[in-house]
């Protein structure tokens, strides 16, 4: 079938089994080719091709809500809901977005992006439907490593409570980005193997039935039977337990067991979930193989080998993270390291292989991760809270009421800072500067490059004055040479990395050398402009900009943090307490969500351009000469 010629859903009302396969096995080939030129989510994608057909063959998008959970695996809805012609553009500037997206299709009722959102969405849904009166299905599908988000389990507690009708298709595919985590896993992995007592169930049914005159009576001794079995066979039916009807184990990617059990769970009452298996990567060999975690995400690989197109450059801020916490941790017992799991993309596993006894994987869980850490604090460990910047939002809480507020010396190392690009306005790393600032005890320190940031990390471990946060950017370093020796830099003291007399550039990390080609730009042009690392965006170096008041420079501020309570402006409430009346101007990123795009083009797109910061220091100045 050509896929390019869906316009919605609806065709698949008609479709036997037959053909759902043989349209299964074109998506699957349209994915695989296509993802193999723009990356993308591949292997959650492949795990969820009968699923997302069987869904849309017994459910009415849009009237029937489908929630997709994290996002990541909605192509395929994508795909049936009239979007594969723009495939060659996912996840490019003001191309398709890589999650679900409202002003995208009337099929995206709900966006994600962030893991753990859809079952207090669907909630949210099934209670509006009930107060309105109206009768449309509410299907979140999470997977299991989505589960183990608090904000899932909150979710189920109140849903098992107010026991509305709605479906949750748990999609367990054993694997989160990395092989699953926690007790739930563990939960599941015996459900999974609890087929036997759902046949067993039915079977058992059928039979006491079937035995003339006191059937129906002894049918209903049955039934405690029946859930004596159900304990006997499962143990701890959590679901059930949890006040959902719980159906399963479903094979994922037989149509027939798939549409069973989700028309049975649309007749059932009350909360129902379905407990699917699948296969992360189905049908792409080297993504089904994938053990680690490597085809949850990629970027353009070589189909017939599956070989990933790499991209040489210098040692990437993660495994500079890695190698020298390894470093550290050599010489000091009390480094631990947690991850919300994210051990691939934190590159913890690195660590772990050296310190397999000091490596936590919570699961996702960001929250518990930075109030673990605190404890571990307390106890005069030294942890080191790996997350990404977008993924700290859900632990915010944690970190003022356990970590500032008790003042403990926990390490916050922010990955994935600034702008990420292709994930899109989710995973845009530009809120932490302006929700971390405000806070008490905390420091903020950004590195210029990967050796800085060796230092800066060494500098944390050492730091006991409460909790430090070092933020570095997603991505390769800028090459640098590495010092052999780590040494600790002062806290709160600027460097000028270029003498200059007419203004002067206050900048940070990525920044650094967007702005080095503007004073090239600047230099022509007759200008002399001073560049300061600002390498702390808490404290600042108040000396320095006491001085530069005094040198009456006007001053330009830039960062690839939002301008709303960013490094900007915590320089102005500075000079405003002070009551210094400086001339300044401050960059960074506008007061709107960022979208998809390649980081170069969102710099473009926000303006932390060398043309665009040139401009704005000659718009400052008294005019030399036009700008060569
Ligand atoms: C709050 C939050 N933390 C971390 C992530 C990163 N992340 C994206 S997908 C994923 C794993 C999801 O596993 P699962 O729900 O089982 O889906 P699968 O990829 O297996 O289909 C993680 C940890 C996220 N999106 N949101
Ligand atoms: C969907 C999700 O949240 C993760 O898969 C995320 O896309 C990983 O980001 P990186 O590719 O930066 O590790
Ligand atoms: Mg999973």
């Amino acid at each position: 079938m050509n896929l390019e010629e869906i316009q919605d859903p609806s065709f698949l009302k008609n479709y036997s089994n037959k053909q759902l396969e043989e349209l299964a096995a074109d998506i699957r080939r349209f994915l695989i080719e296509k993802l193999s030129a723009t990356g993308g989510h591949i292997g959650p994608n492949l795990g969820v091709v009968e699923l997302t057909l069987a869904l849309h063959q017994l459910f009415d998008s849009p009237k029937d809500k489908l929630l997709w959970d994290v996002g990541h695996q909605a192509y395929v809805h994508k795909i049936l809901t009239g979007r594969a012609p723009q495939f060659d553009t996912l996840r490019q500037y003001k191309g398709l977005c890589g999650f679900p997206k409202r002003t995208e299709s009337e099929h995206d009722v709900w966006e994600t992006g962030h893991s753990s959102t859809s079952l207090s969405g669907a909630m949210g849904m099934a209670t509006a439907r009930d107060l309105k009166g109206t009768n449309e299905n509410i299907v979140a599908i999470i997977g299991d490593g989505a589960l183990t988000g608090g904000m899932a389990l909150e979710a189920l507690n109140h849903i098992g409570h107010e026991q509305k009708h709605l479906i949750v298709v748990l999609n367990d595919n054993e694997m989160s980005i990395a092989p699953n985590v926690g007790a739930l896993h563990s939960i599941l992995g015996r459900l999974r193997t609890a087929g036997k007592y759902q046949k067993a169930k039915e079977d058992l049914e059928t039979i006491i039935r079937k035995i003339p005159a006191f059937g129906g009576k002894l049918a209903d001794t049955a039934e405690r039977l029946k859930d004596s079995l159900k304990y006997l066979m499962v143990s701890g039916m959590f679901f059930e337990e949890m006040g959902f009807t719980y159906l399963g184990p479903v094979d994922g990617h037989d149509l027939d067991d798939l549409k069973h059990q989700l028309s049975y769970a649309k007749k059932t009452s009350g909360p129902v979930l379905v407990h699917v298996l699948t296969k992360k990567g189905k049908g792409y060999k080297p993504a089904e193989e994938d053990a680690t975690g490597a085809w949850h995400g990629t970027g353009p690989y070589k189909m017939e080998s599956g070989e990933m197109v790499k991209k040489p450059g210098p040692p990437s801020y993660p495994s500079v993270f890695a190698n020298t916490l390894k470093r550290i941790a050599r010489e000091d017992e009390r480094v631990v390291a947690i991850t919300p799991a994210m051990p691939g993309g934190s590159k913890l596993d690195l660590f772990a292989e050296e310190f397999p006894d000091r490596m936590f994987d919570v699961g996702i869980a960001e929250q518990h991760a930075a109030t673990m850490s605190a404890g571990l604090a307390t106890q005069g460990m030294k942890p080191v809270y790996a997350v990404y910047s977008t993924f700290l939002q859900r632990g915010y809480d944690q970190v003022v009421h356990d970590i500032c507020r008790q003042n403990l010396n926990v390490l916050i190392a922010i990955d994935r800072a600034g702008l990420v690009g292709a994930d899109g306005e989710t995973h845009q790393g530009v809120f932490d500067i302006a929700f971390l600032r405000s806070l008490p005890n905390i420091t903020i320190l950004n590195p210029k490059d990967e050796n800085e940031f060796q230092h800066m990390l060494y500098t944390g471990i050492c730091y006991d004055d409460g909790p430090i946060a070092i933020r570095y950017p997603r991505g390769n370093g800028t090459g640098v040479k590495m010092d052999a020796s780590l040494s600790r830099l002062p806290i709160g003291k600027w460097n000028v990395l270029q003498e200059g007399t007419d203004a002067a550039i206050l900048t940070f990390g990525t920044m650094i050398p967007v702005a080095e080609k503007a004073l090239a730009q600047l230099k022509q042009a007759g200008y002399s402009i001073r560049l300061i690392n600002a390498n702390s965006v808490k404290p600042l170096d108040e000396k320095l900009l006491e001085a530069l008041a005094e040198e009456e420079l006007p001053l330009l501020t830039i960062e690839e943090s939002v301008l709303q309570g960013g490094f900007g402006s915590a320089v102005l409430e500075f000079y405003n307490e002070k009551g210094m009346h400086v001339e300044l101007k401050r960059m960074g990123i506008p007061d709107y969500f960022v979208e998809h795009g390649s980081v170069s083009e969102l710099y473009q797109e926000v303006g932390l351009t060398p043309e665009r910061i040139a401009d704005t220091l000659i718009s400052m100045l008294p005019q030399k000469r036009k700008r060569a």
